[in-house]
């Protein structure tokens, strides 16, 4: 990752603290014009929240920023993540990564595992979460050091909502922030009206089970201390967002038109703005890490053999059972599909001797894989998902139908946009009680991997998902509609100071 070529003429030495990597600018040659060039480009600060299915987005905007040439691009993170981020922005080799350290080497806190320095790597209590999202306010003072000291003048804070801590810094400074939440349009507009109708229900979920939001499901009785924690939480980040000066939004305009409008309408300012699909601003890596190239060969050879393959991936926050991977290699191993199957924690136990009986039209990577690369490769005919929405976007953006199996948070609501409206998947028959998760049979799993992959239904969803990822790719093209958005939005802020 390289260092941006203004960086190393900041009027101030970083501070000690800011651990920038540095390598030659490869966007731009190092010549005057092009100097000049990026000292009239506004500077945008990025800070994702540290969760893979937060960061990656915002990972991606940064390729976008830099490749049109928008933006100078400042990246910041902390050191336990920092490795991922600079793989993540391979490419993107003038955006400067920034590493913000917590004071004592990681946050101690109550709930938070020692030396975790992100949501992946927390317990699965209830009160983990709130509490790590909390400790993450240990960095302001490195976040304040950073904005002073960063070079240009930063025009923008390009903040996740979960940093509402780093909202309120960055306009205490007087710098604007866009906000980010990883979630689709639908989502924020569902939270909009339950936090005004009946904000208990929107927090805790109801009877009926997909009004369970920003609680995993499985939960049978909350504690409510957890509950309280969880809610303040939730009223921080909305503040967050409340008080930005726009919201970017990972989706586009043909998928989430009505709900965008009924934003931009009703609910915003601040102005919501789709500039995604930002998967598909993301180059193709040259040289995929080895877990990802053996299930490229595999599916080379699946593709050659003229077998159609199902991707299944639960994505990286939900804590799936042992009795449940049980279930989901039952399901696979009785449905006769040949299958992809990514598999989460690394460790999993999936029965004995499963692997061995799936062999050759089964393969199981424990290790961390490029699942949108794989999502494009043509062998994939399916994919079962948890419904999370940066894999349901993936899957649009890959033109792969879903079936789509939600476990929690905003999941259900996914579905409901994936399944009901845009039809671009079927669903996951998930049996629940007033909010309790009960465990899918692999029968079940079964009958809609089948059903997915050689059913009417699925043959449905594959037609319109292939129409829908064909408008997500115009969307993202040169005038297209998340294009002109993103341009409109760095527009508004004007020439750097
Ligand atoms: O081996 C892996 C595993 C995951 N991924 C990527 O990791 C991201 C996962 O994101 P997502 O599909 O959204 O799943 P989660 O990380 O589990 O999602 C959390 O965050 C999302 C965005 O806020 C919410 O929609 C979900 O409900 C919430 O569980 C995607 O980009 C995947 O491509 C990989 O590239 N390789």
């Amino acid at each position: 990752m390289g260092m941006v070529p203004i960086m190393a003429t900041s009027r101030d030495k970083p501070a000690p603290f800011l651990a920038m990597a540095s390598a030659a600018p490869a966007c731009f040659p190092s010549n005057e014009a092009s100097d000049a060039h990026a000292a009239r480009l506004p500077h945008v600060v990025i800070f994702p929240f540290m969760a893979k299915g937060h960061t990656i987005p915002l990972t991606q905007l940064a390729h976008l920023l830099r490749r049109r040439q928008l933006a100078t691009v400042t990246f910041l993170t902390t050191p336990g993540n920092a490795a991922f981020v600079r793989a993540a922005l391979s490419g993107a080799d003038d955006v400067a990564v920034v590493e913000l350290p917590f004071p004592d080497g990681h946050p101690i806190i109550p709930g938070v595992p020692r030396g975790a320095e992100c949501a992946e790597a927390l317990d699965n209590s209830l009160s983990s979460f709130p509490a790590f999202v909390e400790a993450t306010s240990l960095l302001r003072p490195r976040f304040e050091e950073a904005l002073a000291t960063v070079a240009p003048h930063v025009s923008v804070v390009v903040a996740d909502a979960f940093l509402y801590w780093a909202h309120a810094a960055a306009a205490a400074l007087g710098v604007p922030t866009l906000a980010f939440f990883a979630l689709n349009m639908a989502a924020h507009v569902m939270r909009e009206v339950w936090l005004r109708d009946n904000p208990a229900a929107a927090l805790v979920g109801d009877e009926d089970d997909d009004a369970v939001f920003a609680i995993p499901i499985p939960y049978d009785e909350p504690d409510p201390t957890a509950l309280a924690a969880i809610r303040e939480m939730d009223r921080k980040l909305g503040k967050a967002i409340a008080d930005s000066h726009g919201f970017v939004v990972n989706t586009f305009d043909a998928m989430e038109h009505r709900y965008i409008e009924h934003w931009n309408r009703n609910v915003g300012p601040p102005r919501a703005w789709p500039v995604g699909p930002l998967c598909l601003a993301r180059p193709s890596p040259t040289t995929p890490a080895e877990a990802t190239a053996a299930c490229m060969r595999w599916l080379d050879d699946k593709v050659a053999a003229g077998r159609g393959v199902l991707y299944v991936a639960l994505g990286t926050m939900m804590a799936v059972a042992g009795a449940q991977l049980t279930e989901v290699a039952d399901g696979l191993e009785r449905s006769g599909l040949d299958f992809l199957w990514a598999v989460r924690p690394a460790d999993a136990d999936l029965g004995a001797g499963f692997e061995e009986r799936v062999r050759g039209r089964g393969m199981v990577v424990r290790d961390w894989v490029d699942q949108f690369a794989i999502l494009r490769h043509g062998g994939l005919r399916g994919f079962l998902s948890h419904g999370g929405w940066n894999s349901v976007a993936e899957s649009v953006s890959a033109g792969v139908p879903l079936a789509v199996w939600p476990m929690g948070v905003e999941q259900p609501l996914n579905t409901k946009l994936a399944v009901d409206e845009l039809r671009i998947g079927i669903r996951v028959v998930v049996p629940a009680k007033r909010g309790t998760l009960v465990v899918v049979k692999g029968d079940e799993i079964a009958r809609v991997a089948k059903e997915l992959m050689t059913g009417e239904m699925g043959a449905e969803a594959a037609r319109n998902v292939a129409a829908l990822g064909a408008k997500a790719r115009e969307a993202m093209r040169e005038g297209g509609s998340s294009w002109r958005a993103l341009e409109e939005m760095i527009g508004e802020l004007g020439q750097p100071a």
